[in-house]
C-alpha cells in the first residue's frame, strides 16, 4: 500500500512528532536484527529507515526481509546508491543531493535506478537532501559524493536551496548534519527552513539525546532520524518509550 507520504502528512496535520530509526546495513548483523527491531517496536518510532553511504550490494534486501519479520512499521529505503534498492521495503526516498554540485548525485544515479524502478511496487518519494557543514569535519556523505556541504552560516542559501527543491516538485526536504555528526543541524537553520517551506521537513545527523531530538521538533522538524546514537547505545531506546 502506498501510504507513507500520506501517513507523514496526516501526522503533521494531527501535530504529531515523528521519529525514524535508521538501520545501516553495514553496521548490524542479521542475527541481531530481531532484538534491535523489538526495541524499535517498543519505542515511539514511526518508521524504520534503511541505508548507508557505503553498503555492499547484497546486504540491503536480506536485512529488509529480516526487519519485516519482526515489525509492522513501514520500512523506508534511504539509499546511498542504486544497489540499495529492494522491492521488499515499503517506500524509497528518491533523494537528490541539492547541497552539492555533483551531477551523479543530482540526477545521474536516478537515471541509473530507472530499470529497477520501472516495475517497482515501492512508493517513491522525491526528496531534496541538503548536507550541512559541521564544524569543518568531513562526513561520509561528503567523501562518497565528492561534494561540499553547505556552510551553516549561510542560512539564507540553505533556505533557498530547500525552497528550490520544493518548487522542483520534491515532496520532502531532508536536512542532514552527517551520520555520527558532532552536533545536529542547529535549531536556527531548522526554523528558518520551516518558516518558508510548505512540504514536510526531515532532520537527521548527530542526534544523541532526547533533548536534541525535541529541540529539532520544536524548531520545526516533522521527522527526526536517529541512527548512530542507537547503534552505539541501545539503552537510549529506554528514553524513547514515550514522547
Ligand atoms: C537515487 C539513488 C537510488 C541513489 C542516490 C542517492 C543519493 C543522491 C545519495 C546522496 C548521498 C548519500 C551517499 C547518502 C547516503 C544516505 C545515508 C543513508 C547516509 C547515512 O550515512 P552512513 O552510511 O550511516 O554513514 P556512516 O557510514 O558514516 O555510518
Ligand atoms: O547516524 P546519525 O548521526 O543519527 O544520522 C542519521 C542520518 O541522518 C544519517 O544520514
Ligand atoms: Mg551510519
Amino acid at each position: 500500500m502506498k501510504n507513507v507520504l500520506n501517513n507523514i502528512q496526516h501526522n503533521i496535520f494531527a501535530n504529531n512528532k515523528q521519529l525514524a530509526v535508521l538501520i545501516d546495513p553495514e553496521k548490524i548483523r542479521l542475527s541481531d536484527v530481531e532484538a534491535f527491531v523489538k526495541k524499535i517496536n517498543k519505542s515511539v518510532a514511526n518508521y524504520i529507515f534503511v541505508g548507508g553511504s557505503t553498503v555492499p550490494v547484497d546486504l540491503t534486501e536480506p536485512l529488509v526481509v529480516e526487519i519485516n519479520k519482526h515489525t509492522n512499521l513501514p520500512v523506508i529505503l534511504f539509499p546511498g546508491d542504486v544497489a540499495q534498492i529492494t522491492n521488499k521495503a515499503n517506500a524509497l526516498l528518491f533523494i537528490s543531493l541539492l547541497s552539492g554540485r555533483n551531477p551523479a548525485y543530482l540526477i545521474g544515479k536516478h537515471v541509473e535506478a530507472i530499470p529497477r524502478l520501472k516495475e517497482t511496487t515501492l512508493e517513491i518519494i522525491p526528496t531534496g537532501y541538503l548536507l550541512i557543514e559541521n564544524e569543518g569535519v568531513q562526513t561520509m556523505v561528503q567523501k562518497v559524493t565528492e561534494t561540499e556541504p553547505m556552510p551553516s552560516k549561510q542560512v539564507e542559501n540553505i533556505v533557498n536551496t530547500a525552497l528550490a527543491g520544493e518548487l522542483l516538485g520534491m515532496r520532502l526536504i531532508y536536512l542532514e548534519a552527517g551520520s555520527g555528526a558532532k552536533n545536529p543541524v542547529s535549531p536556527e537553520i531548522i526554523k528558518a527552513v520551516r518558516d518558508d517551506l510548505s512540504i514536510p521537513l526531515i532532520v537527521g545527523g548527530g542526534i544523541k539525546s532526547k533533548a536534541q531530538m525535541n529541540a529539532a521538533f520544536e524548531a520545526g522538524a516533522n521527522i527526526v532520524v536517529i541512527g548512530t546514537a542507537l547503534e552505539k547505545n541501545e539503552d537510549f531506546f529506554r528514553e524513547l518509550k514515550r514522547w
